[in-house]
């Protein structure tokens, strides 16, 4: 499944009237479908339906004419100018003998529930004058609203806020991203009947889903024992950050991991669990982590100033390596990728900005730009962390759709290295394992869902939430 953009939305639909796909008919089944999920969440309510002159108030007056026919109470006010389709969808509703009042003349009823179809992905400037005085109407009303695609406004202030957001043929950039993805209020992903041509454009990011990522997990031979199913090398830890490290090595051994070694410096009181081999050491050095039985090494984690020696000595091993955290440095990822080593770096903002030299603020207001330029610039796998997460490797992009805010928490990252430390280990490409193990945690993250989760925590939910990906048990959140 893609994400898309207005333009890319744009051009599908495009395409699909080019392969011979009525454009009137995916109008009128986006004002069904939007019609639809508005009556299932709001039963036996009056409809107020305010449009706009372009395909989103097409798609407004198309939703009233259904939810006529249906028998429910339906007021239509709508802006003048309707043109193509959008006039078709006006004309349609006229013969219903239904009174279209101009949209100067709304004013908030109690008790009615709105359809916000005023402007969709065709909104090319904020709102100004009466339009943004609309929005602020709308949301001082205090009445429940349900927006047809897209909250009126996005993602530009002002905008409407919504309950209830039904997102037409795809989902969008701002149903994905915060803060936009919070004015949506739910999100349902309506089918309109595109045809999959239309929509199956490669060049846009993957959006994870269950089923792509349930593809992706191990199997669990019948004869797995634990030095078949991935062997996870934990390098970091230093004397004043002893936590770190420890929840790696719990979180790969969560994700499945058959044996998890951690290697800490002596001097450090690194605890490791009762179940992981312990490899304290006198110093970073090649020497001191051979002996380790590892396929993949995860590297950085509270490793503090050493982090960048304690990477060196990793980088002789020549194994698949996960570097995070204090193991985040230029000439590091650099030495990695030059070694032609499978590397998976896991920047959060700030870390990423480092590697980028830009600001932790700028990364964060362009993630899919930021996750691009880092892995075209370091030639590795990209793990940028947020709201949500995006993964980046050699021009292609894919956005994590599970976790919460409830996970922005001391701990979490550590446990995401491990994760995706054991399926480096099992033997998956950095892409897969990138992808599944981003997934497997924030979905851990959404089965607790509650602030103030600690990060141990969540790796103790991921059997849990491993089970459920593999039973086909998982809803994304646009269902
Ligand atoms: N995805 C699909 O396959 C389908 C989507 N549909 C729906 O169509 C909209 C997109 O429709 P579009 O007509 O392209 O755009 P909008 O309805 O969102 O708005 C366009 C009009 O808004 C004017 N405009 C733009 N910015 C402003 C502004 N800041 N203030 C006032 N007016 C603005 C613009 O006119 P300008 O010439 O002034 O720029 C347009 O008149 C999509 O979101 C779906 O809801 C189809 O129904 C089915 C297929
Ligand atoms: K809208």
């Amino acid at each position: 499944m893609r994400l898309f953009t207005a333009e890319a939305m744009r051009l599908a639909d495009q395409k699909a009237t080019q392969i011979g796909y009525p454009s009137l008919l995916l109008m009128d089944t986006a004002g069904r479908k939007v019609a639809r999920a508005l009556l299932q969440a709001y039963p036996n309510r009056r409809v107020v339906v305010l449009c706009g002159k372009g395909n989103n108030g097409g798609d407004g007056l198309a939703a009233a004419r259904w939810m006529r026919v249906w028998g429910c109470e339906v007021e239509v006010y709508a802006a003048e100018g309707q043109q193509g389709d959008a006039k078709a969808m006006r004309q349609a509703l006229e013969s219903h003998k239904l009174t279209i009042r101009p949209l100067t003349d709304w004013q908030p009823t109690p008790g009615t529930v709105l359809l916000d179809a005023l402007f969709g992905t065709g909104l090319n400037r904020p709102l100004q004058g009466f339009y943004a005085d609309l929005v602020g109407k709308i949301n001082q009303s205090g009445l429940s609203v349900v927006a047809a695609d897209l909250p009126s406004g996005l993602p530009y202030v002002p905008h409407v806020e919504a309950d209830l957001t039904v997102a037409l043929a795809a989902l969008k950039l701002e149903h994905v991203f915060y803060p936009h993805r919070a004015a949506c209020g739910k999100i349902l992903l309506a089918e309109i009947g595109m045809p999959p041509e239309a929509l199956a454009d490669e060049s846009l990011p993957e959006l994870l889903t269950p089923q792509a990522l349930h593809a992706l997990l191990p199997p669990r031979p019948g004869n797995a024992h634990k030095g078949n199913v991935g062997r996870v090398l934990v390098v970091g830890g230093y004397p004043s950050y002893t936590g770190a490290p420890a929840l790696s090595a719990i979180a790969a051994y969560r994700a499945g991991a058959g044996l998890v070694t951690v290697a800490y410096p002596q001097e450090a009181a690194v605890v490791p669990p009762l179940e992981a081999v312990r490899l304290p050491v006198a110093g970073w050095s090649h020497a001191a982590l051979k002996p380790a039985k590892a396929e993949a090494v995860a590297v950085g984690m509270g490793a503090g100033p050493s982090g960048k020696e304690a990477a060196k000595a990793v980088l002789e091993l020549g194994l698949p390596t996960l570097l995070d955290a204090d193991a985040l440095h230029s000439e590091t990822v650099e030495e990695f990728a030059g070694a032609g080593i499978p590397t998976v770096i896991t920047p959060h903002p700030g870390e990423a900005a480092r590697l980028l030299q830009s600001s932790a603020q700028e990364v964060a207001q362009a993630p899919l730009e930021a996750a691009r330029t880092l892995a075209e610039r370091f030639a590795v796998t990209v793990v940028l962390k947020g709201g949500p997460t995006v993964i980046a490797e050699n021009g292609r992009l894919a956005v994590n759709t599970t976790g919460n805010p409830a996970m922005a928490t001391g701990g979490m990252g550590d446990v995401l290295s491990g994760v995706i430390g054991a399926f480096l280990a099992a033997g998956l490409a950095p892409w897969d394992a990138a992808r599944l193990g981003v997934y497997l945690h924030g979905l851990a993250g959404d089965l607790l869902a509650r602030v103030g989760m600690l990060a141990h925590e969540l790796a103790d939910a991921l059997p849990q939430a491993r089970k459920q990906l593999a039973q086909g048990q998982v809803r994304p959140y646009w269902h």
